[in-house]
């Protein structure tokens, strides 16, 4: 497939940028070193930059650079191992495992629409991974912050597992959801409080709690968080608390670099929000990676927006995927920067939505009006500028010259991205747009027949790019978004679609923990059972927004006692 338009690449980078610590920029170094010694199979950069210091940061990269080396900058084997062993913490032992205290094995009305035993076994067994997945910052941490690349997050924790150790911004609301099932409001409650913290700190919830992730955020969905926590627990004052960081977080969203306008052809401009990361270097935690991408690109300025264009990507959650490449072949073409994304918009009117119900609940009409009226305007721009009635989906919109330029920009059809991807049908999980039943059926009808609906679930894209957020890969967050906007539709149609999603996810994740033994970060949706792999890491398991939505899925579905799990 190929994109709709072929706009040149926009070669300046600008916008700001956020400096990384000292420390983080030193572990970039041990990481190149740590490549060219250990060699490729089996090397993860993420694991180097996770490393904490013993002692100060000067005596640390005294001895390093005191390390004998070959002319391409290799030590031996031995040698590093030492250096790493004598100097470091190993990777995650700053970020302990904690029980959660509002665990219990079976807590009472838990999944009450679950009546089949097996799968009722099962999911006892899921809610059990909690345990496995709960964390808090050593205090060590708290001491000496300037040792670790962690962050030193307030309250505990859950990290969705393996190689990730941290907590991330988005997968919470997955876990949060899953929590919320398995009746464990304080955890739940203690995962937004850090975000909170986050955001007091660094203006925005960062993509995850570490030193490296702190110049960009991800898919913003705390609000959401927020608002659900509410719903279940009617706790007024943890709603009164989070109101002011939930604003502070829309501002991010809604100005500066994130901020674009465009004028429609009733000559009405709309104003949206893109992906934009503040850093142009490459990501510390794959630094080797993004060197290697970058290493045909020579002019400096080019290099310095590619290297923007990754980070960006990896803030709209989506790392990587031919969604964000001009030309499907070339990684060196990722332009997320120049495209007007429709999951992010969706996003933020789901925000403005619950702010606006969190200021009234709270007493707060003022706010209350002001997020209404913006939900408003951004369900019309969403209409206006992503909407194609003939495909029945919203598609992403490319922009005609990305970072060097300011100005409100000319809607134009052809820059419409008509490629299919899952984002086209996001919308859907916003309450303005699956109210509107005869738009939910018209854009069943062209999920249906797009090809991504497979024998076990919803497929990221149609492309098998050997990206992991493109066919056959098939994630949490989609399925879930999706399923649960047709579910909560007023279209008896769309509400079975919706369900036959969930029945057929549960039986994916079912086969093939039944087959390994654990819960995948990802699956194929095109085979039952099976997990999926592509991109830049190895397939990672634990894996918490895919227990967060089997336990979701769940209560929200049920599974009746004669339907089979097996598939
Ligand atoms: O280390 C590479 C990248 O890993 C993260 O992205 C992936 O894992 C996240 C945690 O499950 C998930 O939120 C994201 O959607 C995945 O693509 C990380 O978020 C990236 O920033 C990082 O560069």
């Amino acid at each position: 497939t190929t994109m709709t338009v072929t706009n040149a690449s926009a070669s300046c980078d600008s916008g700001p940028v956020r400096p990384t610590t000292p420390l983080v920029t030193f572990l970039e170094q041990v990481t190149q070193t740590a490549l060219s010694t250990f060699g490729k199979p089996h090397f993860d950069p993420k694991l180097y930059v996770d490393l904490a210091l013993k002692s100060d940061l000067s005596f640390t990269q005294d001895a390093f650079h005191e390390l004998p080396r070959s002319a391409n900058g290799s030590t031996s084997v031995n040698d590093l191992n030492e250096f790493i062993h004598n100097y470091f913490e190993g990777a995650g032992d700053d970020v302990v495992l904690a029980q959660p205290e509002d665990y219990v094995p079976e807590p009472e009305g838990f999944l009450p629409k679950v009546k089949n035993p097996e799968v009722r076994a099962w999911a006892l067994e899921v809610h059990s991974l909690w345990k496995n997945l709960s964390r808090k910052v050593a205090g060590g941490v708290h001491k000496r912050p300037e040792f670790h690349t962690l962050l030193p997050l307030p309250e505990q924790f859950i990290i969705p597992g393996s190689r990730f150790r941290e907590v991330y911004y988005w997968d919470s609301y997955w876990v949060i959801r899953g929590l919320l099932a398995s009746k464990m409001y304080d955890t739940a409650k203690a995962i937004v409080t850090n975000l909170i913290f986050l955001i007091e700190e660094y203006g925005y919830v960062l993509n995850g709690a570490r030193a490296y992730y702190t110049n960009r955020s991800q898919p913003p969905l705390l609000s959401a968080m927020v608002s659900e926590i509410y719903k279940r627990t009617g706790d007024l004052e943890f709603a009164r608390k989070a109101l002011p960081a939930l604003i502070k977080e829309h501002e991010f969203w809604n100005s500066g670099i994130h901020k674009v306008v465009i004028q429609d052809d009733q000559a009405c401009n709309h104003t949206l929000s893109r992906y934009y990361a503040m850093w142009n270097q490459p990501r510390p935690e794959s630094s080797t990676t993004d060197k290697e991408l970058a290493s045909k690109i020579e002019n400096v300025s080019e290099k310095q927006h590619f290297y923007r264009e990754v980070a960006s990507t990896a803030e709209t959650g989506w790392d990587f995927s031919t969604r964000w490449m001009r030309n499907h072949s070339d990684f060196t073409t990722l332009s997320t920067t120049s495209i007007l994304p429709v999951d992010l918009n969706a996003f933020l009117l789901g925000m403005e939505r619950d702010i606006a119900f969190l200021a009234k609940v709270t007493g707060d009409s003022s706010n209350s009006d002001h997020f209404l009226k913006a939900s408003e305007a951004r369900h019309k721009a969403i209409k206006s500028v992503f909407w194609n009635a003939k495909k029945g989906q919203w598609l992403d919109y490319w922009l005609n010259d990305s970072s060097c330029n300011s100005e409100p920009q000319t809607w134009e059809a052809r820059n419409q991205n008509e490629n299919v991807f899952a984002s086209n049908f996001i919308p859907l999980w916003i309450e303005s747009f699956y109210s509107d039943t005869s738009m939910v059926q018209k854009v069943t009808t062209s999920l249906q027949s797009s090809g991504l609906l497979r024998a076990a679930g919803i497929a990221t894209s149609l492309t098998n790019s050997g990206q992991q957020w493109d066919f056959p890969n098939g994630w949490a967050p989609i399925q879930h978004m999706i399923a649960e906007g047709l579910a909560r539709s007023g279209s008896e149609e769309s509400k079975l679609v919706g369900e036959e999603i969930a029945v057929r996810w549960i039986r994916t994740n079912y086969k093939a923990y039944k087959k390994t033994g654990v819960m995948h970060e990802k699956y194929d949706v095109e085979k039952c059972g099976e997990f999926g792999g592509g991109g830049e890491y190895v397939p990672q398991t634990g894996f918490g927004w895919s227990n967060g939505l089997v336990l979701a899925f769940l209560e929200e579905f049920g599974w009746p006692q004669d339907r089979k799990i097996d598939c």
